[in-house]
């Protein structure tokens, strides 16, 4: 069953995905300050490249993306972490209970493909198993926000940051990878318009997320 408005029991999943520079971990840390200072949540920000194995990221430094049986581990790590950080909150006790209401956790990572996004998911399904029998229900809802970037900004931002272990040579693997979330067929997804303003793209965001709160 869908709940909307304050209803929402248990911590809330709130994902930021996109391709490579499309903005995942600053609008996520931006998100996680506004959500924490400014409304006074509980927030935990999850940084999905922290899960990349060294040769993984060797390998996208060097503009080959990744393979499906390279990304499966990666997500499962994603996931079981997400899991293991709501799953103290344990229900019985009335304060961990205010306290799981108001915990929200930001994951930035890219998702590229529908598969791996319904996996993510799960975290927040109200379905009893998955086909491997972990991590169901564990959060109250998921919202998946898309940062839906042109290719000439990708191309800008990459470049911004010489830095980042991912240059604009892994951008056409990305693009070749990706499968868009379409809200209309997929549940719990918005899509933003990424080449805006941070802040704008921020503003966006928390103005969906109160809809669901
Ligand atoms: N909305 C934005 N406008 C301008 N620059 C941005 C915006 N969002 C992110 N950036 C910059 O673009 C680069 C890539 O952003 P980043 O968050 O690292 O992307 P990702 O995590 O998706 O790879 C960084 O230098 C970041 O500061
Ligand atoms: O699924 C993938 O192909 C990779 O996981 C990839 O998405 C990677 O995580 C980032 O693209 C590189 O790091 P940034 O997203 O920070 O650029």
């Amino acid at each position: 069953m869908r709940r909307t408005g304050h209803q929402v029991q248990g911590p809330i999943l709130l994902v930021v995905m996109g391709m490579s520079a499309s903005g995942k971990s600053h609008i996520g840390q931006l998100l996680n300050r506004e959500l924490a200072h400014q409304q006074g949540l509980v927030v935990t920000f999850v940084e999905g490249d922290d899960f990349h194995s060294k040769a993984c990221v060797a390998q996208m430094h060097r503009g080959q993306g990744l393979s499906d049986a390279q990304r499966w581990p990666w997500l499962e790590a994603i996931r079981d972490h997400c899991a293991a950080i709501v799953s103290s909150d344990i229900v019985s006790h009335t304060a961990i209970v205010a306290h799981r209401n108001r915990h929200v956790v930001i994951l930035a990572c890219s998702l590229l493909k529908q598969c791996y996004r319904d996996y993510i998911r799960e975290l927040a399904t109200n379905a009893s198993t998955t086909a491997d029998g972990q991590h169901v229900g564990v959060y109250g809802r998921a919202m998946l926000v898309y940062l839906n970037c042109s290719r000439q900004e990708l191309v800008r931002r990459a470049q911004s940051r010489p830095h980042h272990f991912a240059n604009d040579s892994l951008l056409q693997s990305q693009f070749d990878a990706l499968e868009s979330p379409n809200p209309k067929t997929e549940e719990d997804v918005v899509v933003v318009d990424g080449d805006q303003r941070d802040m704008a793209i921020v503003s966006s965001i928390l103005d969906k997320f109160q809809a669901i709160y």
